[in-house]
């Protein structure tokens, strides 16, 4: 179970990019993250949702902890790599929206699991964003066991498109935009 098993091995970013420029509102390091909507799965209050948080870290790095609860079971006494996958959809996620201001949807994202993730262990997931193209976004993210330094147990790295807030009223809540505002206004009237 080395981490320096190299599982990942096609060239990433998977087409040439530019440097990913943080917005100048962005928060800046040690800022800790708002929840980006109160009903969302990974970093919301719903019973049985991961409860993540986030803060901002040096270099344009988004770090979140994800502790696995006996609801987040797979296999007995470990945790799902779905919700792992999901873990890391949040961070990445939590990346590209805070740093970027940038409303987007994950296109595509890949996971490589490394080591089983216990319940009651926790992930301090790093997540960072590795370039642009047009309304493409790269980003990646390492997980590690139960501290800043463990050993990597979960890596990930994902594809978000950049969208209009139409694909929010269209496509889910006809008042997402509310929604959005209602938990956190000042994001969302940033790029109205
Ligand atoms: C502060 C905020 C914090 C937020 C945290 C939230 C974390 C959670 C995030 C999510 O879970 S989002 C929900 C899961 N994702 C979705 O529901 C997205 C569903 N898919 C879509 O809506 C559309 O497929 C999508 C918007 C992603 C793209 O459709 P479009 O018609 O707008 O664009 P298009 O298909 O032309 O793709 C744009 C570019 O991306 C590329 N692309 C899209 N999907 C891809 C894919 N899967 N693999 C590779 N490339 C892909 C595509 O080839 C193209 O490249 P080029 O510009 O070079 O031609």
């Amino acid at each position: 179970m080395s981490e320096e098993r190299p599982r990942q091995r096609t060239p990433w970013p998977p087409v040439p990019t530019e440097p990913p420029t943080p917005h100048a509102q962005a928060p800046g390091p040690g800022t800790k993250l708002q929840v980006h909507y109160d009903e969302c799965f990974g970093c919301g209050e719903l019973d049985g949702g991961l409860h993540m948080r986030s803060t901002v870290g040096e270099h344009a790095h988004v770090h979140a902890e994800f502790t696995v609860t006996e609801a987040h079971q797979g296999a007995p006494g470990l945790a799902h790599g779905g919700l792992l996958a999901c873990a890391f959809d949040e961070a990445l996620g939590s990346a590209v929206g805070n740093l970027l201001q940038r409303p987007a949807v994950t296109g595509k994202l890949e996971t490589d699991f490394l080591r089983p993730v216990p319940v009651g262990s926790t992930l301090f997931i790093t997540a960072k964003l590795d370039g642009t193209a047009g309304r493409k976004i790269y980003a990646s993210a390492d997980g590690r066991l139960d501290s800043a330094d463990g050993p990597i147990a979960v890596r990930a790295r994902a594809l978000f498109v950049e969208v209009a807030f139409e694909h929010f009223t269209s496509h889910g809540y006809a008042d997402a935009m509310e929604r959005f505002r209602r938990t956190r206004p000042q994001t969302w009237d940033i790029n109205p």
